[in-house]
């Protein structure tokens, strides 16, 4: 079985500068949205992602619905997460503690 190294090509400093700044001004152009051809995080070709759509839509869901609801702010005390990942079929966050307050 071959599998992809995407993490590896989406952080790519040459593809990407600065890969792990929040810079969402890097897929503006003109004010529009434009994608890279080197942006593939859902794949390409024959066995590209059948669940795409409903990720995105399930991560947007998500992600607002927690940023309404919740602040999240680091530890006191506590250096800032580590922006190491952890390998797997997909990679995730390493471990790391945040704190959470309620905006209800
Ligand atoms: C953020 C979430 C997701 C990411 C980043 C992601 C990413 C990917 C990537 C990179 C591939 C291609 C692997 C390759 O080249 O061999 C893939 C394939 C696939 N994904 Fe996803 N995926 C996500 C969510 C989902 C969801 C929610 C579903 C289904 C409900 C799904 C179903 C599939 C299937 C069936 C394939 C295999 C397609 C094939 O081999 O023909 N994925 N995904």
């Amino acid at each position: 079985m071959v599998v992809s190294n995407f993490p590896n090509i989406l952080m790519d400093p040459e593809l990407f500068p600065e890969p792990y700044g929040f810079k969402p001004e890097r897929f503006i152009v003109d004010g529009k949205l434009s994608l890279p051809d080197t942006f593939f995080p859902f794949g390409i070709s024959k066995h590209r992602c059948m669940g795409d759509v409903l990720a995105k839509c399930n991560m947007f869901m998500f992600i607002t619905t927690m940023l309404q609801r919740f602040t999240f702010l680091p530890c006191p005390g506590e250096p800032l997460p580590s922006l190491d990942h952890v390998d797997g079929a997909t990679a995730s966050a390493a471990p790391f503690n945040t704190l959470v307050i309620s905006r209800m």
